[in-house]
């Protein structure tokens, strides 16, 4: 038996997933009457060209789902060889109901969240849209986009928009939870470049040096600045799929994904000097100290403990460093810690 609608949106809004919400949404709408198809589009742009690929979609009734990287996906496919949602998305409608072809009429719903769209739903029926069906399908569809900025709110620290403490947790104990139960195939896991070295996800702690003095000298609100400065300056050095985090005061996460020791080394020291030599208002130069280490192995307690014990290295010899928490292993420098399970570290 069908569900009510308002049973749907009742279980839509106790998700606490994008993911999951998005399931949700797509199948309170495949219970209506006439939907012949069904899908949530990611939109992701790589070196300049924007790419669309199925993220859920029905096959043969079920709903399925791919959290996999989007830039890796094969199904993904440049958008100008979409035209027609293309232009959908270049309008900035609402929905746009896109002219029938072999029958078939499709209504793309984009979810534009800070002037940017990531998903666009699709919907397919044999029969036109009436304005009963699209009132009650863009009702639905309201109720999602509420929620799911609620969501994105919630995840989100207020000052940068950066992801918060509280997102890393969640996430990067979903991984690592993947990866171990993969064991060599998932993302995390590394897997061999021949040229390059094995790639995987790498976690860098970025501190930056004497905040405390930035607050002191130039007042707190000059220090927020700096704070949100650095935000742009991170979000504008990685790739859109490597995530950013702030951590709480001065301290950020960078999880770079799928990438070589080599890259990851040159883009953290990169970026080291992306922030060395930027002028901020007022305040002038600061610097940043960035301890990372691979998350292929070890409890993430235990990861971001060697991270943050690179970091600390690296602040005690001077600051405006990069470490490699292996190396300084590797060279004695650094003893290895065991993780206590009975520690709780975040
Ligand atoms: N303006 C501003 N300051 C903050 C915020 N959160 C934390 N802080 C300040 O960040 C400073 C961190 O100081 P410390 O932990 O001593 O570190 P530091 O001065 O950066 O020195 P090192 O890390 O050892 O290089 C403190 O003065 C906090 O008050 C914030 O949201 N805004």
């Amino acid at each position: 038996m069908r569900k009510p609608i308002l049973q749907n949106l009742v279980e839509m809004t106790g998700l606490r997933d994008h993911l999951r919400l998005e399931l949700s949404v797509l199948s309170t709408l495949q219970a209506l009457t006439g939907i012949v198809d069904i899908r949530a589009l990611e939109l992701f742009t790589r070196e300049g060209q924007t790419f669309v690929r199925p993220r859920t979609w029905l096959e043969q009734g079920q709903l399925l789902s791919s959290d996999a990287e989007a830039a890796q996906d094969p199904r993904r496919e440049p958008l100008e060889r979409r035209p027609d949602l293309q232009a959908c998305i270049a309008s900035q409608s609402a929905s746009v109901v896109h002219v029938p072809r072999r029958g078939r009429y499709v209504l793309w719903l984009p979810v534009w969240m800070n002037d940017k769209v990531s998903t666009c739903l699709e919907i397919t029926q044999s029969r036109a849209f009436s304005q009963h069906r699209l009132d009650v399908i863009l009702g639905i569809f309201q109720v999602y986009k509420n929620y799911q900025s609620l969501l994105d709110y919630s995840e989100r620290d207020a000052l940068t928009g950066l992801f918060n403490r509280k997102t890393f947790d969640e996430q990067f104990a979903r991984h690592a939870a993947s990866a171990a139960l993969a064991q060599g195939t998932e993302p995390g896991t590394p897997c061999a470049d021949e040229q390059h070295g094995p790639r995987q996800q790498w976690l860098a702690v970025v501190d930056i040096d004497h905040f405390k003095q930035v607050n002191d000298r130039f007042g707190h609100l000059y220090g927020d600045e700096v704070l949100i400065l650095m935000a742009n300056l991170l979000r504008s050095s990685f790739r859109s799929h490597d995530r950013i985090f702030r951590f709480g005061g001065e301290e950020f996460v960078v999880l770079l994904r799928n990438a070589t020791l080599e890259t990851a080394r040159k883009a953290f020291e990169r970026f080291r000097e992306t922030v060395q030599t930027h002028t901020f208002p007022q305040v002038g130069h600061v610097s940043v100290s960035i301890g990372f280490v691979g998350t292929s192995t070890g409890s993430p307690v235990e990861i971001l403990g060697q991270a943050d014990q690179a970091l600390y290295f690296a602040k005690e010899h001077g600051r405006n460093q990069v470490h490699y928490y292996d190396d300084l292993v590797a060279a004695g420098q650094l003893q290895t810690k065991m993780a206590h399970d009975d520690v709780e570290l975040f």
